[in-house]
C-alpha cells in the first residue's frame, strides 16, 4: 500500500482486568457470542483471581506504549501513540474518539498480535471497524493497520536471543544434575484456536496470494520457529516442535493440538530430559504466559523431572520496539523506510488483507485494512 501521511498511531490490544471486581465482566466481554462453556469461564477466573484479579497485560502495554513513544522521539518523529483494547478499558472506540478529538484524522494501528487468524488479525480489524461505526467517525477518521509481523526481524530477534540463552541454561541445569548429555527439546508454544479458524486463516481468492494447506496461522508459526532456529548455531540438530496452549471452547469442537502438557509427557516418555519453552505466539508475558506456561507447564516439568527454561516474550525488548517503529515507518510518507524485511519465505505479509482473509465464521462485521473493508479507508488502489 502506498505510504501515507499518518498523524497518530494506535496500539490495539486485548485488555485485561485491573482488580477482582473486573474479572467476571472482563471474561464476559471476551467470550460474548463465542460459545465458551461456563465451566471454562469459572476455571479461567481462578487464574486471574490468583493474581489479585489483575492481568499483567495492561501494565505491559503501558510500558510498550511508553517505549514506542521514546523510540519515536529518539528518531525525531512527531507521532503520538494512543492505546486501546478489545475487552477492557481503555476501549478502542474511546481511544479513536480521543485521537479524533485531539485533531488526528489519519491513524495507523499496531496490534499486540503477530500472526494471521481470526482472533489475532481480523478480530482486531473488526474492533477498529466497529469502533468507527459506534463513534460515528466512519468517513471522518481514516484507520489502517501495519502488516502482521510474525516474520519481522524485530519480532524474531528477541526470540533468537532468548532461545540461545534458554538452551545454555537448560544444558547447565542438566550438567549440574550429572546428565550433561541428556536429550534436550525446543518446544515452541502458541495459542490453540479452533481447527475451523485455523483453516480459515488464509487468503481465499485466486490471485490473493499463496494458500497454505495447514492454514496461514500454523504455517507462519512453523516458518518463524525455523527462522529463529536458523539464527542459533547451538540449536543445530536439537529436536523441536510446535505445540498449543490455552484451549477453551466446547470439548466436541476440535482445536489445534497437541496441548503443551500432553506434549511434555510424550517427550519425557521419548527420553527428553531438558526443555526450552518458547512462547512464540505471544508479544508480552501476559496471563496466557504467566499461567499456562509459568504455572502449569513448568509445574508439569517439575513433576516429570524435566529441566526447563521459559524464554521471554518480546515485551519491550529494544529490537522489538525498534521493529514496531520500522513497521510504522514502512507506511509513512515522512521518514519512509522502503525496505520491508522478512525472516521467512512467507512474508512480508499484506498491508491490506485479502478478501475473506481470516474469515469470521460467525458472520460479517465491519473491518478496516482489508480489500473488502466497508469502513476505515477508501482503497482506490489496494496494492500490497
Ligand atoms: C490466537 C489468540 C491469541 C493470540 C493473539 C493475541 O494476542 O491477540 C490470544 C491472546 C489472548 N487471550 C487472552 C485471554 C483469553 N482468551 C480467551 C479465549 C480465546 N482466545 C483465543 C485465541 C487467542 N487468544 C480463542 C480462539 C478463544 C476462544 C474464544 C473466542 O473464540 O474468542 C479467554 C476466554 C477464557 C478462555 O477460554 O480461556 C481469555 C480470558 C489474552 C489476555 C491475557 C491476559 O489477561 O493477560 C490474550 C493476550
Ligand atoms: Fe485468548
Amino acid at each position: 500500500m502506498a505510504p501515507k501521511a499518518y498523524d497518530a498511531v494506535v496500539l490495539a490490544s486485548f485488555g485485561g482486568p485491573e482488580g477482582q471486581d473486573d474479572v467476571i465482566p472482563f471474561l464476559r466481554n471476551v467470550t460474548r457470542g463465542r460459545g465458551i462453556p461456563d465451566e471454562r469461564l469459572e476455571e479461567v477466573s481462578h487464574h486471574y483471581r490468583a493474581f489479585g484479579g489483575v492481568s499483567p497485560i495492561n501494565s505491559q502495554n503501558r510500558a510498550l506504549r511508553a517505549a514506542m513513544e521514546a523510540e519515536l522521539r529518539r528518531r525525531g518523529i512527531d507521532l503520538p501513540v494512543f492505546w486501546g483494547n478489545r475487552n477492557w478499558e481503555p476501549f478502542i472506540a474511546d481511544t479513536l474518539q480521543e485521537a479524533y478529538d485531539a485533531g488526528h484524522r489519519r491513524v495507523l494501528a499496531v496490534t499486540t498480535s503477530a500472526y494471521s487468524c481470526y482472533s489475532s488479525c481480523r478480530q482486531y480489524r473488526e474492533d477498529l471497524g466497529m469502533a468507527l461505526v459506534k463513534t460515528g467517525l466512519e468517513g471522518r477518521l481514516e484507520v489502517d493497520k501495519v502488516r502482521q509481523y510474525f516474520d519481522h526481524p524485530g519480532f524474531v530477534e528477541p526470540f533468537v536471543e532468548g532461545v540461545g540463552e534458554g538452551l545454555a541454561k537448560v544444558r547447565a541445569g542438566l550438567a549440574e544434575q550429572g546428565t550433561p548429555d541428556a536429550p534436550v527439546h525446543i518446544m515452541f508454544s502458541t495459542h490453540s484456536i479452533p481447527m475451523g479458524d485455523a483453516e480459515a486463516a488464509r487468503p481465499h481468492d485466486a490471485e490473493g496470494g499463496p494458500a497454505y494447506e495447514e492454514g496461514a496461522y500454523v504455517a507462519q508459526h512453523l516458518a518463524t520457529a525455523q527462522a529463529v532456529l536458523d539464527r542459533i548455531p547451538e540449536a543445530a540438530g536439537v529436536e523441536w516442535s510446535l505445540v498449543y496452549q490455552s484451549r477453551s471452547g466446547a470439548p466436541h469442537i476440535p482445536w489445534l493440538e497437541p496441548d503443551i502438557s500432553d506434549a511434555l509427557r510424550d517427550r519425557y516418555e521419548g527420553g527428553t530430559r531438558g526443555v526450552v519453552i518458547v512462547p512464540l505466539g505471544f508479544v508480552s508475558d501476559h496471563m496466557e504466559v504467566a499461567w499456562d506456561l509459568d504455572t502449569e507447564a513448568l509445574e508439569t516439568c517439575g513433576e516429570l523431572g524435566i529441566v526447563a527454561d521459559r524464554v521471554p516474550t518480546p515485551g519491550t525488548h529494544v529490537k522489538f520496539v525498534e521493529g514496531l517503529i520500522d513497521l510504522i515507518l514502512e507506511r509513512t510518507v515522512e521518514n519512509n523506510i522502503a525496505d520491508r524485511p522478512s525472516a521467512t519465505a512467507l512474508g512480508p505479509w499484506f498491508d491490506v488483507c485479502r478478501p475473506n482473509c481470516c474469515a469470521n465464521r460467525r458472520g460479517e462485521k465491519p473491518t478496516i485494512a482489508a480489500v473488502d473493508s466497508t469502513v476505515g479507508t477508501p482503497l482506490p488502489n489496494p496494492g500490497m
